[in-house]
């Protein structure tokens, strides 16, 4: 692996005042450079405060320690719609016999749980929330979290309309991409692995998959297996955690936007190889949370003319946000990958 992630500081889009137009549009140019050769990035500088990140993976923790039983308050109800709630399997059951370890259709949510929160104010899909006395203060923090991720989501869309220098009409069809109402916040716990489990093979995670909104913000806590992969070289590059540091990676609304000119990025987790278990129960848990920009449901995404030219026409036509967006995952739902 040679390539490695550009890291950009947003701080002339996150302090203002401290910083000149031309900070804003070399940070600008800077963010869309890295998103055009790769489609993503680390951000650091992003304004959300070391306290709240601590305290959104505290949140995760938890959230994800209580039993089963008490998660099972908030399900996920069956099939993609509403994206909202619990999902996971009990982890406390028994473990899946060496037959089923090896078996390519057991379920990914044996290796994965998670919570997915939107907006209290989205129209189409209802938050559902555990009891308050079951996690106190859960729904509070939660979504004091995705208010503060959301205003970085818009930030990050203004340095994307810098660098990119839109015009006023085109920063507003941009603008359109980043729905306050109608975002997701996400939080993922990936369990332990055990030696045993480890020796049946190495398995992912999170299968290799695109994001279908417009940009995915993503934190993960010191226990790596985040890989993006490189567009022209197709390998899949280790994004190593680091403190203060967000990974910015673009989905397929902003890629359909600008005709790929910036890159919806594949991803994926993959749990680490066995050699680097240096605990002898094997492979640590790992928690990360994912903040999920995208456009109000009922928009229509069209590339905008400028990425369009005869030597590179127009590779996607318009397309209604929430009619991808139920085919997609509608298959992701199918394959186990949410
Ligand atoms: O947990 C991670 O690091 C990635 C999560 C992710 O890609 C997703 O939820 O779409
Ligand atoms: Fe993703």
């Amino acid at each position: 692996m040679t390539s490695t992630i550009p890291t950009i500081h947003l701080t002339a889009f996150t302090a203002i005042s401290t910083h000149s137009d031309a900070d804003r549009v070399d940070t600008g140019q800077a963010l869309v450079a890295a998103l055009h050769r790769y489609g993503f990035a680390r951000v650091t500088g992003h304004g959300l405060a070391k306290d709240d990140v601590d305290q959104a993976f505290r949140c995760n923790q938890k959230l994800f320690d209580l039993p089963f039983a008490d998660k099972m308050k908030a399900p996920h109800p069956p099939g993609p719609f509403p994206h909202r709630g619990y999902s996971g399997t009990d982890q406390s059951a028994a473990p899946p016999s060496a037959d089923a370890v090896g078996n390519p259709s057991r379920k990914m949510s044996d290796l994965r749980e998670s919570y997915e929160v939107g907006s209290e104010e989205d129209d189409q899909q209802q938050n559902i929330w555990l009891p308050e006395e079951t996690l106190p203060g859960f729904r509070t923090d939660a979504m004091s979290l995705y208010e503060k991720l959301a205003g970085i989501g818009s930030v990050l869309l203004s340095a994307i309309s810098v660098g990119l220098g839109l015009d006023e009409r085109e920063h507003g069809a941009l603008e359109q991409l980043a729905s306050r109402r109608h975002s997701q916040l996400r939080f993922l716990h990936y369990p332990a692995v055990s030696r045993a489990r480890l020796q049946s093979g190495v398995f992912e995670r999170l299968p290799a998959h695109n994001d279908w909104g417009s940009l995915t913000m993503l934190f993960q806590d010191e226990n790596g297996g985040l890989e993006l992969r490189d567009p022209q070289t197709e390998e899949f590059i280790h994004a190593e955690p680091e403190e203060g540091t967000l990974v910015l990676n673009i989905g397929d609304m902003l890629g359909r936007f600008t005709n790929d000119y910036l890159r919806s990025a594949v991803h994926q987790v993959v749990v680490p190889s066995p050699d680097t278990a240096t605990d002898e129960r094997g492979i640590p848990a790992r928690r990360s949370i994912a903040f999920f920009v995208g456009p109000v449901p009922s928009y229509t995404v069209a590339t905008l003319p400028r990425f369009v030219s005869p030597e590179n026409p127009g590779r996607y036509d318009p397309v209604r946000f929430d009619e991808y967006g139920a085919v997609v995952s509608k298959y992701h739902y199918q394959v186990g990958n949410i």
